[in-house]
């Protein structure tokens, strides 16, 4: 028998969290006062966890999300994103994490007003390397699954709220990402249209085995989730 132990990579990368952060800090200065509105966050999401972020308003939780959505600078500590360091990256280095791991969902869906809900969901795909064929197969069956296979080309206008959020989760989720970050993603919706869409983005969620961060208002909607975390004065509780 061998007395070296097996090599095990593939299982050290499955077990790698999708996002780590590490004291991370942010401040903003306006009219000469200095607010330090993360403190110190230290978080780890482990693949396919879905976790509910609480907190009041103003507590923090859009600037966390930026955090880790990587599109802005200015903060301090350490945000590994699969494993990989975001800190340590370029501008160049950081879209590649965020295009390849992160999909985005937000309160407003920032849809393509020119374009119909299947291609506003084929768009990125093809923007990451997909083909069209591929991209068109991925975004119907989607969209087919959030129930709408009957709006396939309808413009953002001729859409419902929820049907506009659902077209939004889709667009999120079309490129598989290991982390889905999302921003009050039914604040904007009634409350039935919001549990409905929140029930179907999890399910679609799990369903493709992501992680999810969801900040939301909603202490009912996060009891839906597998953990809770708490933003309080700067720190998570
Ligand atoms: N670009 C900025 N410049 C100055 N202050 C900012 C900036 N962005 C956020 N802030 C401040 O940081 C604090 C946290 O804001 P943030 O939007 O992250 O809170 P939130 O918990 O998401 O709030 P809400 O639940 O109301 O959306 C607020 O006091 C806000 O005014």
């Amino acid at each position: 028998m061998s007395d070296r132990a097996p090599l095990d990579l593939a299982a050290t990368d499955l077990a790698a969290p999708v996002v780590r952060l590490a004291g991370v800090t942010r401040s903003f200065e306006q009219g000469g006062v200095r607010i330090d509105v993360l403190r110190g966050i230290d978080l780890e999401i482990r693949p396919g966890e879905i976790v509910a972020l609480l907190g009041p308003s103003g507590s923090g939780k859009s600037t966390m999300l930026q955090a880790i959505g990587l599109l802005e600078g200015g903060f301090g500590g350490k945000i590994e994103i699969a494993g990989v360091d975001a800190s340590a990256q370029d501008s160049a280095g950081r879209t590649t994490l965020r295009r390849e791991h992160l999909g985005f969902v937000y309160q407003f869906h920032h849809l393509l007003a020119d374009f119909t809900a299947i291609e506003n969901v084929i768009l990125p795909q093809l923007i990451a390397g997909a083909g069209q064929e591929e991209a068109e197969a991925r975004a119907t069956e989607l969209l087919e699954s959030l129930g709408l296979g009957q709006r396939l080309t309808h413009k953002p206008s001729r859409l419902s709220g929820g049907e506009q959020q659902r077209v939004a989760v889709a667009r999120a989720l079309a490129n598989r990402p290991a982390l889905v970050l999302a921003d009050e993603p039914t604040g904007n919706l009634d409350e039935a249209t919001a549990d409905k869409v929140l029930g179907q983005f999890l399910g679609l969620v799990r369903g493709e085995g992501s992680a999810a961060l969801i900040a939301t208002h909603n202490e009912r909607l996060a009891l839906a989730m597998d953990r809770v975390v708490r933003l309080h004065d700067g720190r998570l509780g």
